[in-house]
């Protein structure tokens, strides 16, 4: 692969390293999609007890995802952010190139295939997420997160009046060294994979 030999800030070095991250991308979604779906789920159980674990979810709102092409499931999730007062969202693409809405949903609601065909509530009731569970296709040891290329998730927490927290979601798989980051890259406030959460809170070193 053609490495990143430019950390300039010139456009060569941006053009670069979107060329870089289009290959590590199409790499990481193959390693993901050759892990068998029963080990995925399992993966997804863990993340979930993880997740509810990571973050007080009392009272939140939290915006989930539908998962498609391998992502972690985290739906079971939301009976739990439910049963703890909460309210739950999913993300979805109004037009390419502007933010992501977060559109009220629960288990059960009815849904539309959206974007990719990926389903979206048939209401549009807007909230604003306390909380945003991010899919992550990679992530490094910084944090910072690759996703599909769309910059959905960056434009849309540049965009927020108040950050919410942000948990990176994803397999120990994904793992990179770096994404090199460029300045429109916003790191996520934890990563949790099936083996745990990065960095541990505050108070929870021992668990
Ligand atoms: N499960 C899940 N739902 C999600 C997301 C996600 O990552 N996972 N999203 C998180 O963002 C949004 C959808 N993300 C999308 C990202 C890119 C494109 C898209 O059309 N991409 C272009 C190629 C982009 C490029 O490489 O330049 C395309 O396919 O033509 C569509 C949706 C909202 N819902
Ligand atoms: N705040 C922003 N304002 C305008 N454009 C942005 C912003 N954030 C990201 N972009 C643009 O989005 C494109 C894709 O960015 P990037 O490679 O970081 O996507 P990604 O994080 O992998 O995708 P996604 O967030 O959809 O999962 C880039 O061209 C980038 O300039």
């Amino acid at each position: 692969m053609e490495p990143v030999t430019a950390h300039d800030g010139s456009a060569e070095h941006r053009q670069q390293v979107m060329r870089w991250r289009k290959l590590e991308r199409a790499r990481l979604l193959a390693v993901r999609m050759s892990v068998g779906a029963d080990l995925r789920l399992q993966w997804s159980k863990s993340l979930v007890a993880l997740v509810a674990d990571s973050a007080d979810l009392a009272d939140r709102t939290v915006s989930f995802y539908w998962p498609f092409r391998g992502e972690p499931d985290l739906r079971p999730l939301a009976a739990i952010v439910l049963a703890r007062g909460g309210r739950c969202a999913l993300p979805v693409v109004v037009e390419k190139g502007k933010p992501l809405e977060f559109w009220s949903w629960q288990p059960g609601d009815a849904l539309a295939p959206g974007v990719w065909n990926i389903p979206i509530p048939i209401i549009r009731d807007t909230v604003i997420p306390d909380i945003v569970l991010s899919p992550v296709v990679g992530f490094d040891a910084d944090r910072y997160r690759l996703g599909y290329g769309g910059g959905f998730f960056d434009r849309t927490l540049a965009a927020m009046a108040a950050s919410p927290l942000v948990i990176g979601v994803g397999y120990d798989l994904a793992r990179m060294d770096t994404i090199h980051p460029l300045p429109h890259d916003i790191a996520m406030s934890l990563i949790v994979t099936e083996s745990g959460v990065r960095p541990i809170p505050a108070g929870r070193q021992n668990g």
